[in-house]
C-alpha cells in the first residue's frame, strides 16, 4: 500500500489523483490533503477517504475546517501548516499539485523528509531547478514526472541509458490561439484563454497554454528533470494532443508515448511506477476516428514566451524564477482583466531583461529574485 499526501487535492490534478486512488484501494491510499481556500470541498475528501491530518494555507479556511472536523481531523494552517503536516505524516510519496511558486517550499521540505515526489507543480522546478534536484539528489528521493509531456518523456527513456539519447521533442497542443493571426492577439479576451482545445485544467495554466508560456516553463522542467541542455530540447506543435511527447535517439530512432489525453493517466503512472494498471473509463484511441496526426513547428514572433523561456533557461541562475515570478503575476492580473493578452508577453521580457542574475544556490536567492519580479510587475501594472 502506496501512501500518497496531496498538496492541492482541491484543484483539478489533485482531484484527478483522488479518483485515481479510490479506483485503487488496495494499492494506494491518501494519508494527507492540503490545499487553500476550498475548505469545503476538503471536509468532503476527509470524510470520504477518512483522512487524519490536513493543512489549508489560507488561514481563515484552515480555521473553518478544523471547526467543521473537530477531532476527527488535525488541520494545519498556512504555509508553513504544510511543513508541521509533514512532520505530523510520512508519507511514501507526496504529489505537489499545488499551482505556482508557492510549492518550492513544501516540496523541498518532502525532499529534506525522504518522500519520494510526484511533480506536478512545474513552477518549483522552473524556480529552483538546481536546488530540487541537488536535494533529491542528496536525499536518494525520487522526483516522478506527472506533467504529461514529462511523463511521456520519463516512459520513453525507461532502460535507456544517458549516452544513448540525442534530444527530447516536447509536444504542444498549440492552444486555443495556434491559427488566430497576430494582428488579434491584442484582442484576446479571458474567455476565449480559458477554453482549451484539448485538456480541462485549472485557471492558471489553462492561460499559459494560450500563451505556449506553459511550454516555456515545460522545457526548462524537462532540462532538469532529464539533465539535457536546452540546445537538445524542441518544442513540436501537435494539435491533437494525442503525442504527449518523443524522444530521438542517437541511431536518428524516435520513441513516442501516445494516449488519450487523461490526466488521470500520467498521475497513475507516478504513483504505480514501474507498474501499469487499468485506469477505469479511460478512452483508447480510435485509429479509424483519428486517421492523422498533424504536427506545426511553433512560431516564435506570435509566441515570444518560447525564446524568453530558453534565453531565461540557458542563462540560468535566478532568471527562470524571474520570468515564472512575472508570468505569474501577469497572469492573475490578465484573469482579473486588468491586461491585455499581449501585456503578459511585454511583462515577462521587461522583468527578464531588467533582473540581473545571481547563483540560484540558496533559497533566500531563488525567494529574493521571486520577490522582486513581482515587485517589477506590479509596479508597471
Ligand atoms: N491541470 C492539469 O491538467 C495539469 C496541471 N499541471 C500543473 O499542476 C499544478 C496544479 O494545476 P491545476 O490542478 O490545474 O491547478 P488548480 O488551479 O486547479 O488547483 C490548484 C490547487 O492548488 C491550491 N493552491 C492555490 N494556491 C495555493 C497556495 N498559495 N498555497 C497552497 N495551495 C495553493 C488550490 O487550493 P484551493 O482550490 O483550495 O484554493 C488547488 O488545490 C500546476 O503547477 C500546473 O502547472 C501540470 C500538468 C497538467
Ligand atoms: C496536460 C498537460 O500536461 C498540460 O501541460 C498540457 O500540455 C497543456 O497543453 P499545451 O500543450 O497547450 O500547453
Ligand atoms: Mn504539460
Amino acid at each position: 500500500m502506496k501512501r500518497i499526501m496531496i498538496l492541492g487535492s482541491t484543484g483539478s490534478i489533485g482531484r484527478q489523483a483522488l479518483s485515481v486512488i479510490a479506483a485503487h484501494e488496495q494499492q494506494f491510499s491518501v494519508c494527507a490533503v492540503a490545499a487553500h481556500t476550498h475548505w469545503q470541498e476538503a471536509a468532503m475528501q476527509i470524510r470520504q477517504y477518512h483522512i487524519r491530518f490536513a493543512c489549508m494555507t489560507n488561514a481563515a479556511a484552515a480555521a473553518a475546517l478544523q471547526q467543521e472536523m473537530g477531532r476527527q481531523c488535525t488541520v494545519f494552517s498556512g504555509t508553513a501548516g504544510m511543513l508541521q503536516l509533514m512532520d505530523a505524516v510520512q508519507a511514501d510519496m507526496v504529489l505537489t499539485s499545488l499551482v505556482g511558486a508557492a510549492g518550492i517550499e513544501p516540496t523541498l521540505y518532502a525532499i529534506q523528509k525522504g518522500m519520494d515526489i510526484a511533480l506536478a507543480n512545474k513552477e518549483t522546478l522552473v524556480a529552483a531547478g538546481e536546488l530540487v534536484m541537488q536535494a533529491a539528489k542528496d536525499k536518494g528521493v525520487h522526483i516522478v514526472p506527472v506533467d504529461s509531456e514529462h511523463g511521456a518523456i520519463f516512459q520513453c527513456l525507461q532502460g535507456r541509458r544517458a549516452e544513448e539519447v540525442d534530444s527530447l521533442l516536447i509536444t504542444a497542443s498549440g492552444g486555443p490561439h495556434f491559427h488566430r493571426p497576430a494582428s488579434e492577439f491584442s484582442k484576446i479576451t479571458v474567455e476565449e484563454c480559458l477554453t482549451h482545445p484539448t485538456w480541462h485544467m485549472g485557471k492558471k495554466i489553462t492561460v499559459d497554454s494560450a500563451t505556449m508560456f506553459n511550454k516555456g516553463l515545460e522545457v526548462i522542467e524537462a532540462h532538469w528533470l532529464f539533465h539535457l541542455p536546452f540546445d537538445r530540447i524542441e518544442v513540436v506543435i501537435q494539435p491533437q494532443s494525442i503525442i504527449h511527447s518523443m524522444v530521438q535517439f542517437v541511431d536518428s530512432s524516435v520513441l513516442a508515448q501516445l494516449g488519450m489525453p487523461d490526466m488521470r493517466l500520467p498521475i497513475q503512472y507516478a504513483f504505480s511506477y514501474p507498474a501499469r494498471f487499468p485506469v477505469s473509463g479511460a478512452k483508447k484511441i480510435s485509429w479509424k476516428e483519428l486517421r492523422h496526426l498533424d504536427f506545426f513547428a511553433p512560431c516564435p514572433e506570435k509566441f515570444p514566451s518560447l525564446p524568453l523561456a530558453y534565453e531565461a533557461g540557458k542563462a540560468g541562475g535566478t532568471l527562470p524564477a524571474v520570468l515564472n515570478a512575472a508570468n505569474e503575476e501577469a497572469v492573475y492580473a490578465f484573469l482579473r482583466k486588468e491586461i491585455s493578452f499581449t501585456r503578459i508577453f511585454s511583462l515577462v521580457a521587461a522583468a527578464v531583461d531588467a533582473h540581473h542574475v545571481q547563483p540560484a544556490t540558496s533559497l533566500a536567492a531563488v525567494r529574493e529574485a521571486d520577490r522582486w519580479a513581482r515587485a517589477y510587475v506590479h509596479d508597471k501594472l
